[in-house]
């Protein structure tokens, strides 16, 4: 089964008229102010209007307040909240209860110790995105273009819905997917040339390194 594409940190049509045309199931806009990718949900609403019904159109936010939740929703439309902070169970229902939106919650991961939280959130997130913890001292809770031991997922046995983050790139893309049972992934540093300049050259790489990994393997001397 092809898994989902998503391209995270959109800022140009450029960007986002590539990864539509490649096949992205999925676009992501960053709600952290902090981020380089950080985009204002009126400006994150005009992009994202090529992408209305081609893709899932993905809002990250993080600890998000109810103004702000109202203010992106009401703009950009999204098709999924992607809750990248501490959320807790109870706040990811009020949050789905408030908005009627599937919930993506990301678990932020570097040891197992991270994701004995996960079982508290079967049942109520739509679905999971296991990226790696932020390395100390960064400001970002994600999009650090770094990865994580993803031995670490293997008790999640193919019924648990989620997508791998954290440090995906052309290079190791298809490791990724051979070696986890993600139904989906997710890029953001690794589609960029510079913090929050995505390239759409890199986005091509990424896409060909998917259908590669798709590939069936041919024996040699045939
Ligand atoms: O990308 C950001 O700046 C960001 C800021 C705040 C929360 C999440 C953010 N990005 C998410 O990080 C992962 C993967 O990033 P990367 O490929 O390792 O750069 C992805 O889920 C983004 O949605």
């Amino acid at each position: 089964m092809k898994p989902d594409i998503k391209i995270c940190g959109l800022k140009t049509p450029e960007a986002i008229d590539r990864a539509l045309k490649r096949g992205a199931t999925h676009i992501g806009f960053i709600f952290f102010e902090k981020s380089p990718r950080y985009i204002e949900p009126d400006l994150a609403a005009k992009l994202a209007e090529p992408a209305r019904g081609k893709a899932k159109i993905v809002a990250v936010v993080v600890d998000p307040t109810n103004d702000e939740l109202d203010e992106i929703v009401s703009l950009l439309k999204p098709d999924i909240l992607q809750l990248h902070g501490n959320e807790s169970p109870e706040h990811v229902l009020t949050i789905k209860a408030l908005y009627g939106l599937p919930v993506m919650k990301v678990f932020s991961v570097r040891t197992a110790d991270d994701l004995k939280r996960v079982e508290a959130y079967i049942g109520i997130a739509d679905r999971f995105l296991f990226d790696a913890k932020a390395p100390k001292g960064s400001e970002l809770p994600g999009g650090n273009g770094i990865s994580f031991d993803w031995s670490l997922l293997s008790w999640l046995d193919g019924s648990i819905d989620y997508m791998l983050s954290g440090g995906l790139n052309k290079d190791n893309v298809a490791d990724a997917l051979a070696n986890t049972t993600a139904r989906g992934i997710d890029v953001s540093s690794g589609v960029e040339s510079a913090p929050g300049v995505k390239s759409v050259a890199m986005i091509d790489e990424f896409f060909d390194a998917v259908e590669g990994a798709d590939a069936p393997i041919m024996a040699s001397g045939s």
